[in-house]
Order: C-alpha cells, then sequence, then structure tokens
C-alpha cells in the first residue's frame, strides 16, 4: 500500500463490531441522529429496513431520533410501505418546492438533508437485501466518540448475485471497480483507502454536510469523496467495515450510464480544482447498442446543488448547471 493511504488506513478503519449500540448510547448524549433513506421503487425491501431501525434503534436502544425516507418520484408502493413501518415519509419534489426540481439519487439525499433534522445524518440506500442495525450503529461509531471524526464510510464485500440466484463473491461493485477507484487513483490517490467509494451507506455531521454540493443522480457519492477531501481533510474521514451487501443489480446498460455521470463528475471536480483546463465541455451523451443492435441514446449530464448551508441567506435560484437535451 503506498504509504501515504497506509497511514490512513490502520487509525481510520474499524468494523462494525467496534461499536456496540449500548456502547454508542452512553457517548450520544444530547446529539441527534437521522436515517435518510433514498428509494425509488422500492417496495420490496423499503418496510423491512425501516421496520429493523425502528425495533433496533429507536425501540430497543434509542440510538436513532428520526427516520426519513425520501421517496424519488416512485411508481410503486414504497411509500405507503415505508410509512407502514414507522418512517416520515417525504417526497423528492414536495422539498423545498421553490427550486425548480433536478433528478436522481444525489437529488433525493439533498432534499433529505433538508428535511431532517439530526446532527448527524446517516444515508443508507433502500435496495439492502441483508439489511441488520449494525448498518447503522457502525456507521455512528467514529462519529460519535471521535470528535475530530466528520465523515465515515461504510466498506464491505460485495457479491454479484445473478438472476439464477448463483452467488460470486466479492464481484458486486462494477462501476466501483471500472471506473471509481482507478478514478481516484489516478486523481485523488488520497482517497484510494476507501475500500467501497461508491457505497450508498455513510454518515456525517449535519454542519459538514451542508457546506458542501450535492451532484445529482449517481455522481453522488464520488463527488462527495472528492469536496470533503478538500473541505475537511482526509484526517477527519474514516471508514467502517459492515460485513457484507446484497442489493438489487442493475443491468450493464444501466451501470454504463451511472459510469458516464461518474466520469462527468470527477471531470468537473477536475476543472473546478484546476487541474485540467479545457478546450470544451466533455458531451454528455451516451449511444449504447443493445444485444439486436438497436441504438439507445441518453443524457448521461449531471447537475448540482449549492452547499445547503448557502441557501439560508438567498439567492434561492440554485446552481444548476443545464443539461443537454438529446431528443
Ligand atoms: O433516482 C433515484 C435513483 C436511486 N435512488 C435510490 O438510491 C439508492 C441506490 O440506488 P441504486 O440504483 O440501487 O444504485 P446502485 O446500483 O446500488 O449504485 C451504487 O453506486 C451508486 C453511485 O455511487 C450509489 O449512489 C449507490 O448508493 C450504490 O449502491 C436506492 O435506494 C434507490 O432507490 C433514488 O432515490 N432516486
Ligand atoms: O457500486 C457499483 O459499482 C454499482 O452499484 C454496481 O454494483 P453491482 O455490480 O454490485 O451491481
Amino acid at each position: 500500500m503506498p504509504s501515504l493511504v497506509r497511514d490512513w488506513f490502520g487509525p481510520h478503519t474499524s468494523s462494525a463490531a467496534d461499536w456496540p449500540p449500548d456502547l454508542l448510547i452512553r457517548a450520544k448524549g444530547t446529539v441527534t441522529v437521522s436515517v435518510v433513506l433514498p428509494a425509488r421503487d422500492e417496495e420490496g425491501t423499503v418496510g423491512e429496513i425501516v421496520s429493523v431501525i425502528r425495533r433496533d434503534l429507536v425501540e430497543t436502544v434509542p440510538l436513532v431520533d428520526e427516520i426519513v425516507v425520501v421517496d424519488s418520484r416512485s411508481t410503486d408502493a414504497t411509500a405507503a410501505r415505508a410509512a407502514a413501518a414507522g418512517a416520515r415519509v417525504v417526497h423528492q419534489d414536495d422539498v423545498l418546492p421553490g427550486l425548480p426540481p433536478l433528478s436522481g439519487k444525489g437529488e433525493a439525499l439533498w432534499k433529505g438533508l433538508a428535511a431532517s433534522t439530526g446532527d448527524i445524518v446517516v444515508f443508507v440506500d433502500s435496495d439492502l437485501r441483508n439489511f441488520g442495525a449494525h448498518f447503522i450503529s457502525g456507521l455512528l461509531g467514529p462519529l460519535l466518540t471521535q470528535p475530530g471524526t466528520h465523515f465515515v464510510k461504510g466498506a464491505y464485500e460485495r457479491p454479484l448475485i445473478g438472476l439464477d440466484g448463483v452467488v460470486q463473491r466479492g464481484a458486486g461493485g462494477r462501476v466501483t471497480e471500472l471506473v471509481a477507484r482507478p478514478m481516484l487513483n489516478l486523481y485523488w490517490p488520497e482517497l484510494a483507502g476507501f475500500i467501497q467509494p461508491l457505497g450508498g451507506e455513510y454518515a456525517a455531521r449535519r454542519s459538514v454536510l451542508e457546506q458542501v454540493p450535492f451532484v445529482t443522480e449517481y455522481g453522488v457519492e464520488f463527488a462527495l469523496l472528492v469536496d470533503l477531501l478538500e473541505r475537511v481533510g482526509l484526517d477527519a474521514m474514516a471508514q467502517v467495515d459492515l460485513g457484507h451487501r446484497e442489493h438489487s443489480h442493475q443491468s450493464t446498460a444501466a451501470l454504463g450510464r451511472m459510469a458516464g455521470q461518474i466520469m462527468l463528475t470527477a471531470w468537473s471536480r477536475l476543472e473546478r480544482q484546476g487541474r485540467i483546463v479545457a478546450s470544451e465541455a466533455p458531451a454528455t451523451r451516451l449511444l449504447q447498442f443493445d444485444a439486436d443492435g438497436e441504438a439507445n441514446l441518453s443524457d448521461v449530464g449531471v447537475a448540482e446543488r449549492p452547499p445547503l448551508a448557502s441557501l439560508i441567506n438567498p439567492p434561492v435560484v440554485p446552481d444548476v448547471s443545464v443539461k443537454e437535451d438529446v431528443a
């Protein structure tokens, strides 16, 4: 391991087993904790996740003060299932309704940050199939016990589970391995020690989350790592091993679009940091061919919400980059 990463990795990597809830409840004091779950068409999993959080981390040990599900334009029973399980459900486009709506996961998280109140915010995906309370207590450990830690990312083994149910251990996280990890190593090698840079489970202090922009769509995790490195420094960032993680896999074509969004996000940070001077902006169109040779054109452009703290004093108009029209 390069020494820069090795020096960070040991002292900043722990395991969920190091942070049992009954130890954390003593450290919590008056600090409040929100769990925010972005959810687009997750009726099959969101209710169970919310139920486990309520049972284990609200009723058994009062570690979590608020559970907010951000319904991200679902067309199924996601909102009803989440509400029935005891979450407060907000609809993505109803939060800060004066702003023009943007789309995707990053928008759902930013709206979730705006709609929640906890001093610490834990983000958890709603499509997890093996969720346990340790996902949340593990992420809270360093934040509740170490004042200098501001951001904690989950790490795990990620299987790839085929439609036939065959499990390939360690083969999940295809965009992580083929795009995000190489990009981080090339341009932000300090971040190379994060085992799962794109994982959807992470927690941070509100005071810090409100100071950084949120990229929309699937650019949000990559941008948060790069922007938080700049804002709080590597020493304030940590990771916790949460065991293994199973989720719903997207198709290869959908992951191609995710990869495009992440590449554009990386490009935006390189440009902002003055490390590339481009003669023209990259295209945001992605042309993909299916098995029958049919061409499909998508827009993989990402937009950006400004730091939430900047909205307290208007201008209320967000810093939104306009997506290219692919029609
Ligand atoms: O428009 C959207 C798209 C997704 N989601 C939710 O976001 C979570 C993650 O989305 P998913 O489509 O399952 O992403 P993955 O294929 O699992 O992508 C991985 O990589 C992404 C890019 O970093 C991360 O955002 C994800 O959290 C991470 O799991 C799920 O709860 C979704 O319901 C929304 O709320 N709105
Ligand atoms: O994080 C990733 O790389 C993407 O979510 C893809 O994950 P998967 O290969 O496990 O579907």
